[in-house]
């Protein structure tokens, strides 16, 4: 654990401090815990609806720190005890949302309601009270890239103006309100713009995180083990699950999508000096991604695809993958980002950080994980009564 010589970046003692963290059980909040309890002195106030991600943390008793976390089942929607619990740290982290693409056309008043109305009482809150908020947002608020309206042909597309994404210079730019899948977007921009406004008229000490394809052991759920059968968790999930099932991966509109994915592990070190430098994060809205593991939809499968059957040992299917349209996949009102990379100029100037895992080998931790904590269950899932004669 933590020793008492901890410092900042500027050679400051860490004090340590209580953190109210809303959506703690989830992908992110569940690393974040681990990080906080295994390397740090801070306490931790767990609030989510589930805490399956957390349990490892909260029980037994005897953990070194039990003392150290403590996890409220509640629902922020209605829960009269969010304040108190505000109150009661210095900072509050809000992870939560509904934040699954699947989610985005069919399911549109859930998600702007969790993306933006549900989080206006936690902002209130923090205003109020003095309390500094470190807010989850996403990369998703940049919606489409400048280049992707230029003909297909011009040379601009490979200048980087135009399409990489920066905090304080890239536009929001989102498809038509019909396409129902910028409704989390947009949900996600205006609240980002109530913050900035607490923060520049009520003096909210506030920071905004754009974390970008983020990912890892514990990322959403394995469809018909986890979660719900005909559940669509994001890209990780559902590729890990045609993987696991040795089912082709299926590439919605031919893959051609462009990411940057992140190891969560990295993406956790940059949270952690925002928590314990907030002379430097405050009042910053920062990217959080990893520029040098670009990659098209479909080439993320290809490397699934390879890098599954070396740490599972079973050979890839001779056709890995299918095309399906983006409406057959997730419906109508669905529209997709072309390209994410993150621009890191902010992030590295304020705390001097720098992702570091390759997508190989953060591919290869994951699917480790994946395959060990789910191949036996999905085999046991699948297996065909004996037949009978
Ligand atoms: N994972 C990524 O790469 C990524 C990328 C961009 C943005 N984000 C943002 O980061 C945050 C966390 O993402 P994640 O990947 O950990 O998602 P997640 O779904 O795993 O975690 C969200 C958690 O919030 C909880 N929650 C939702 N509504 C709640 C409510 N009303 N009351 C209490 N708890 C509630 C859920 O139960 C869940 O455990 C979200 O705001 C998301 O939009 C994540
Ligand atoms: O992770 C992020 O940074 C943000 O982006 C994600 O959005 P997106 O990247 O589009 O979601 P994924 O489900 O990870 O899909 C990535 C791409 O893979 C494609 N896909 C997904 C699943 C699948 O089986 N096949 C497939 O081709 C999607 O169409 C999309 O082009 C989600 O909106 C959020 O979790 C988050 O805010």
């Amino acid at each position: 654990m933590a020793s008492e010589k901890r410092v900042d970046l500027d050679g400051n003692p860490i004090k340590p401090i209580t953190i109210c963290m809303i959506g703690a059980g989830g992908f992110i909040g569940s690393h974040l815990c681990e990080k906080l309890m295994a390397e740090t002195p801070h306490k931790v106030l767990a609030l989510d609806v589930y805490n399956d991600k957390i349990k490892h943390l909260l029980e037994p008793d005897s953990l070194p720190w039990a003392d150290r976390i403590q996890f409220h089942r509640l629902n922020i929607k209605n829960d009269s005890r969010l304040e108190s619990l505000i109150r009661m740290a210095d900072l509050t982290i809000n992870l939560a949302a509904i934040c699954t693409p699947a989610d985005y056309n069919t399911r549109p008043l859930d998600t702007i309601y969790s993306n933006f109305i549900d989080a206006i009482p936690v902002v209130k809150y923090c205003s109020g009270n003095n309390k500094r908020l470190i807010h989850f947002s996403t990369c998703e608020v940049y919606g489409k890239t400048i280049g992707s309206f230029l003909p297909k042909d011009s040379p601009l597309r490979q200048d980087p103006a135009y399409f990489v994404l920066s905090e304080n210079l890239s536009p929001c730019i989102f498809g038509p309100i019909e396409k129902q899948r910028w409704s989390y977007a947009c949900a996600k921009q205006l609240i980002e713009r109530l913050i900035y406004a607490e923060g520049a008229e009520n003096g909210m000490d506030f920071t905004i995180v754009r974390p970008f394809n983020w990912i890892g052991p514990r990322m959403d759920f394995i469809p018909g083990i986890d979660g719900p059968s005909e559940g669509v968790p994001r890209v990780l999930a559902c590729f890990s699950n045609n993987l696991l099932r040795h089912e082709p991966l299926k590439l919605v509109d031919g893959g051609q999508s462009q990411r940057t994915f992140i190891y969560i592990k990295d993406a956790i070190e940059a949270v952690l000096l925002m928590i314990e430098n907030p002379a430097r994060a405050n009042g910053q809205i920062f990217n959080v991604g990893n520029p040098n593991n670009e990659v098209t939809v479909k080439q993320l499968a290809e490397m699934m695809t390879e890098v599954y059957a070396k740490v599972s040992g079973e050979p890839s299917l001779e056709k890995p993958t299918i095309d399906i349209s983006s409406e057959e996949f997730y419906g109508v009102g669905y529209d997709d980002s072309d390209k994410r990379i993150p621009d890191m100029t902010i992030i590295n100037k304020q705390l001097g950080w720098n992702p570091k895992t390759s997508l190989w080998d953060l591919l290869e931790s994951t699917l480790t994980y994946q395959h060990r904590t789910y191949a036996e269950a999905i085999k046991q899932a699948t297996a065909k009564p004996a037949a009978t004669s």
